[in-house]
This record gives structure tokens, C-alpha cells and sequence, in this order.
């Protein structure tokens, strides 16, 4: 079965060894879970955590075993990294801080993290001459220049003015003060050297630019495996307010946009670059499903009604409630307006198109979000409050 797998041009895979960083995250774990059940590859799995992929690496009696290894180590400091990037046959690198309440009141940690710690995993993939995927983000874009005309201008319909190209779209950042804008910014500075580096050095690289990919194991539930003061992304804030049935912050009136994909459908896209590096290679894919968008008011209002048919529980009366932007994550925070991702380049190389609709993924979301932590919610809230 696996042996016989072949690439998109018909020749066969062969098995290989990859270098996954910041694998013990939402994104990893699928990768790390898609990749031990359905390939011959082998996983050195870099993180500090590894919660999420416990179920991978433990028992031995795992019909992968031996093709993952877990190595617990901070890329920031640890002189392991080069000989594990030079053991693989590529790296993938994911680990960031990528939680928008971090960008503003972090912005210092976020920098780092986005840009300075992935220099050296840049740097060494390029003089050992191994190849590279690096994890960026849809946030590059920034804003649309669809945002700047008036609220009433017809061209706020024309796709010319919000659909985001990889090869064309600028990248449209608020002032210096919104530090928000200090992670996409980070982003796309480790983009440019990336793209550098192959036009100087020729290093073999991808970039991928996920457009918010949501599934099970996405961040944490506060108070329960995360801290009770954090801010994780809104698929989690969201599943937090149903479980603890309170009402679903919206933040500045929920008229922001996005197009969620499925983290299932997502990771379809990332194993044909993993296994077809020649259509791969020095291409900015951006990983969306464009036929899944909504405002985050309607992402609520749905998450309400999708909730209510897993849990068997009556859908809240007042689900909704509006807070401020300075409220919830504080000075200095700004959004992105819209986001449509262009699908022209990865379907021309890959062939990869998203399958599942908002309302599917919600529904097996939410019910894993059900059967994870709706008894461990029953007890905080039980529990008497010390005084
Ligand atoms: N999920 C999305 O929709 C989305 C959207 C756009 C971009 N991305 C990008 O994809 C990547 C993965 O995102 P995710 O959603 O899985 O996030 P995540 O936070 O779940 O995963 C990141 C992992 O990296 C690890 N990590 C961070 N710093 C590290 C360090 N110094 N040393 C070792 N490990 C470290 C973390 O412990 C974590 O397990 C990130 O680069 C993110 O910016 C994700
Ligand atoms: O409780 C909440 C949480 C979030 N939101 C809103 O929901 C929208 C989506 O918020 P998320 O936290 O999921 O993050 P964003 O889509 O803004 O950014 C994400 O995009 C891609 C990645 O690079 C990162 O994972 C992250 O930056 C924002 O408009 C936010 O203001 C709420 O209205 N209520």
C-alpha cells in the first residue's frame, strides 16, 4: 500500500525523513497524524510541548513506531537544531507565536519568534542545501484595498478589489502604534529573506500562507489545558462561551470576514508539497477554501446553532454580545477586513481544492469540543469559588 504511492507526475514516492518544527501545535499535530497513517515518511517532531501527538508517540505497539521521534527542544537556544536539519531530507518549520491578543501586548516576543528565531532554520537548511517549507500566514496581506474606498462604492464588489494573489496583491499593514500588524509584518519580512535566499543561494523552498485553518485541538480552552486569562483564536474563544453556555463576544460588532478551511482538507495540500517538490518549489501558496466565507457575527450565530444539535442542549437566548476591540485585546489591536483567498496557483501546480463546508467542519469540531471538555467544564464551574 504505502510503497506503491505514487506523485502527481506518476513516479513513486520515496520515503523520506522530515525535520517538523513547532510539530506538537494544531497544525503539526494533523500533519504528524496524517503522515504516520497514510505514508512511509519518517518525523523527527521538534516542540516544547507534545500533548497534542502524545497519541502518536505512545504505545510502542503503534504500527508507526519508530517513524516518529520526539525531540523537546526551544529553536531560540539549542545546538541540536543544525544536526536534526541536516539528518532530514526536509524541514518544515511551523512553530510561531500566532494568537492575535499576543501580537499587541507581546509585540517583542512576536517579532522574535516570527522572524528572528526562524533565521538560523532558514540558514540551515540553505548551506546544507535541504529543502525548506516555511509556515507564513494569510495576515500578509493585511488589509484589502477594497477596505480604503467608500463604504458605498460599487468596486467594493468587484473582486479586483479584496480576492488576495499570492503574485499580485500588495500588503497593506496599519501605522506602527497598531501593533498588531507586528506579526504579519515579521512574516512577511521571513518571506522576502526565504524568497532571497532561493533567487541568491538557490534554496529549495515553499511558503505556504494558511487561511484559517480550524479543527479539533486548535489552541485551548481557558481554564482548562491553557490559562484561565487567555486569549486563544476565536474557533477556541467561541467553543469556551458555548461550553460554559456564556455569550459569544463579538468583537467590534463581529463584521470582520474570513473563509475558514478545514485543518483536514488543509493538510491535503501540504502532504502534495511534502511528496511533489518539483511542482512545489519556489512557489507562495496561499491554502483556503474561498466557498466558506462569513462574517464573524454569522461564525457565531452558526457555532450557536451547531452547538445545540451536538450537545442536545437548547440554543442560547442572547447568544451574542459586542465588545470593543480595546476592551478585549487591548490598545494597539486592528483587524484584517476580508479575506478571500485566490486559489489560481496552488490548483495549476497541485491540483488541491477544499471539500468541506463550514457547516460540516463546525459540526465534527464542535462535537470533539463536546466529548473533550464539556465534563471537565461541569466541574470548574461546579466548584465553589474560594473566598
Ligand atoms: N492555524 C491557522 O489557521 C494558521 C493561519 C495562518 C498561519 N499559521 C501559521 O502556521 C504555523 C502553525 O500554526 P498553528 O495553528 O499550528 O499554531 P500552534 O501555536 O498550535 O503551533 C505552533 C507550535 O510551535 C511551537 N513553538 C513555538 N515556538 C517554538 C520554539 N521557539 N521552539 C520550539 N517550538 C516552538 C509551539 O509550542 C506550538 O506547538 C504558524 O507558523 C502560524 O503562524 C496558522
Ligand atoms: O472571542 C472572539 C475572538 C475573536 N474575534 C474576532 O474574530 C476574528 C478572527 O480572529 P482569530 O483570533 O481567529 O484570528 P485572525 O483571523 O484575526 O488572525 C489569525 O489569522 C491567521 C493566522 O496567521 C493567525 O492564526 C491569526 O493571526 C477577528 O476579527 C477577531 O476580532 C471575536 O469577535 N471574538
Amino acid at each position: 500500500m504505502a510503497s506503491s504511492r505514487v506523485d502527481l507526475d506518476g513516479n513513486p514516492i520515496k520515503p523520506i525523513t522530515i525535520c517538523m518544527i513547532g510539530a506538537g501545535g494544531f497544525i503539526g499535530s494533523h500533519l504528524c497524524e496524517k503522515l504516520m497513517t497514510e505514508t512511509p515518511h519518517t518525523v523527527l517532531a521538534l516542540d516544547v510541548y507534545n500533548d497534542k501527538i502524545k497519541h502518536l508517540l505512545e504505545p510502542e505497539t503503534n504500527p508507526w513506531h519508530g517513524r516518529i521521534n520526539f525531540h523537546r527542544l526551544n529553536i531560540k537556544h539549542d545546538s541540536r537544531l543544525e544536526g536534526l536539519i541536516k539528518m532530514a531530507d526536509l524541514t518544515i518549520n511551523l512553530a510561531a507565536i500566532c494568537t492575535p491578543a499576543d501580537y499587541n501586548t507581546r509585540p517583542l516576543d512576536t517579532i522574535y519568534s516570527n522572524f528572528i528565531d526562524a533565521l538560523p532554520v532558514v540558514k540551515y537548511c540553505s548551506e546544507n542545501n535541504k529543502r525548506l517549507i516555511h509556515f507564513s500566514t494569510c495576515e500578509v496581506y493585511g488589509k484589502t484595498i477594497g477596505s480604503f474606498l467608500p463604504k458605498d462604492s460599487p468596486l467594493r464588489k468587484d473582486p479586483a478589489y479584496y480576492v488576495l494573489k499570492e503574485d499580485e496583491s500588495p500588503c497593506i499593514f496599519g501605522s506602527i502604534e497598531k501593533q498588531r500588524w507586528s506579526y504579519a509584518c515579521a512574516k512577511q519580512l521571513i518571506e522576502r529573506l526565504i524568497y532571497a535566499e532561493g533567487a541568491e543561494n538557490g534554496l529549495e523552498f515553499t511558503i505556504v500562507r494558511p487561511f484559517n485553518w480550524i479543527g479539533p485541538r486548535m489552541d485551548f480552552i481557558p481554564g482548562i489545558d491553557g490559562p484561565s486569562e487567555g486569549v486563544p483564536r476565536v474557533l477556541a474563544c467561541f467553543s469556551n462561551n458555548l461550553l460554559r453556555k456564556e455569550p459569544l463576544k463579538l468583537v467590534d460588532g463581529g463584521q470582520s470576514q474570513r473563509t475558514f478551511v478545514y485543518i483536514k482538507d488543509a493538510i491535503e495540500a501540504v502532504l502534495l508539497m511534502i511528496e511533489n517538490p518539483a511542482r512545489a518549489n519556489g512557489h507562495i501558496f496561499n491554502v483556503g477554501n474561498p466557498n466558506n466565507e462569513v462574517t464573524v457575527r454569522q461564525l457565531g450565530e452558526m457555532m450557536v446553532k451547531v452547538y445545540s444539535k451536538v450537545s442536545g442542549d437548547p440554543p442560547l437566548e442572547n447568544a451574542t454580545v459586542d465588545v470593543s476591540s480595546k476592551e478585549f485585546y487591548g490598545e494597539g489591536y486592528d483587524d484584517s477586513d476580508k479575506r478571500i483567498p485566490d486559489m489560481t496557483i496552488i490548483n495549476r501546480q497541485l491540483g488541491w481544492n477544499p471539500k468541506t463546508s463550514l457547516w460540516d467542519l463546525l459540526e465534527s469540531t464542535l462535537t470533539y469540543q463536546h466529548r473533550t471538555y464539556a465534563e471537565a467544564i461541569k466541574k470548574v464551574i461546579a466548584k465553589p469559588v474560594a473566598s
